[in-house]
């Protein structure tokens, strides 16, 4: 079966729609969130519409701060600078990737933890690997939580989760998040040895690494939970293009017992929970 990750978001955002109500009515705040896109990426530019919108629709404050491609690394610090100290701002998002010439590190580091919805910033990370209150955490993994639970149910204890991929924006935490599930984990990579074995031992299987449908159904345990991170846009023959996930959908789909396709399983997910990060900032560090 198909985990239906447009309609899991949908639901995400009726709560944070009552949630942004009931922080306006007691306290008195109207959560905000600003987002940055330097340069003219086009799916960037579709991510950057799609948050500003859905941040509009659940009754949150939504700026949008485009900059031209040539913008330095010097002006956007200038920039954040500003935000980090705007006490109308909550959550400051700054669309990945930037253009070459600025270091993603260094804008990551300078966006104010508080303020840092991606949940990208260092302080972030060691909060969560703490499992300490008040982390922020990266809106793609809470994602994929969410998911497998709508499947499997709330408890995941003693469940092997197996993450393919390593990176900080999606590997790293996730695997962290299960392991907080009480789930066995095991990150797997382009090194691991036997790799399609080591996918077969998973109940839950993660596919985050941007290999176009590298996942094949003889990886898959029957009746595994497989949530695919993958967005590859590739050419098909007659020149149209088509976006797959990480995972053969239609060869793994009749082997596993829940799968989230690509379009419409964590993409939806990753800007519901850029919202929810956003009203928790409010919640926790708002004035
Ligand atoms: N600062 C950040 N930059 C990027 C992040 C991020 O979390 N923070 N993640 C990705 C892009 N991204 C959000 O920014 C994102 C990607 C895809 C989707 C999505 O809903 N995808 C749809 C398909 C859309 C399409 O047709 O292209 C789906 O999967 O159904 C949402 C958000 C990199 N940058
Ligand atoms: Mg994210």
């Amino acid at each position: 079966m198909n985990i239906d990750g447009k309609q899991a978001a949908a639901e995400l955002r009726v709560r944070l729609a009552k949630e942004v109500d009931a922080l306006q009515s007691e306290r008195g705040i109207t959560p905000g969130l600003t987002v940055v896109l330097v340069g003219e990426d086009p799916a960037s530019q579709v991510y950057v519409r799609n948050k500003v919108k859905q941040t509009r629709e659940v009754g949150m404050i939504s700026n949008e701060i485009r900059l031209d491609e040539s913008t330095t690394e010097e002006a956007l610090l200038t920039i954040l600078a500003e935000l980090n100290i705007d006490d109308t701002v909550h959550g400051i998002l700054v669309q990945l990737p930037l253009p070459k010439h600025i270091n993603e590190e260094k804008i990551i580091a300078t966006i104010k933890p508080e303020k840092d919805v991606d949940g990208f910033h260092a302080m972030n990370s060691g909060r969560l690997l703490n499992g300490e209150k008040g982390a922020l955490v990266p809106c793609t993994p809470q994602g994929c939580v969410i998911l497998a639970k709508h499947h499997l149910g709330d408890d995941l204890s003693g469940k092997h989760a197996v993450i393919i991929g390593r990176s900080n924006i999606v590997g790293k935490p996730v695997s962290i998040l299960f392991l907080q599930e009480n789930c066995t984990v095991t990150i797997a990579h382009s090194r691991t040895q036997d790799l399609p074995n080591m996918c077969r031992q998973a109940d839950i299987l993660v596919a985050a690494v941007g290999r176009p449908e590298m996942v094949k159904a003889d990886w898959v345990k029957p009746g595994a939970t497989v949530i695919d991170v993958g967005i590859n846009r590739i050419e098909l023959s007659d020149g149209k293009t088509k976006l797959v996930g990480d995972v053969d959908f239609n060869d793994v789909s009749p082997v596993a017992g829940a799968i989230t396709p690509v379009p419409g399983g964590v993409g939806p997910m990753t800007i519901a929970c850029l919202l929810k990060n956003t009203v928790e900032a409010a919640k926790i560090y708002g004035k």
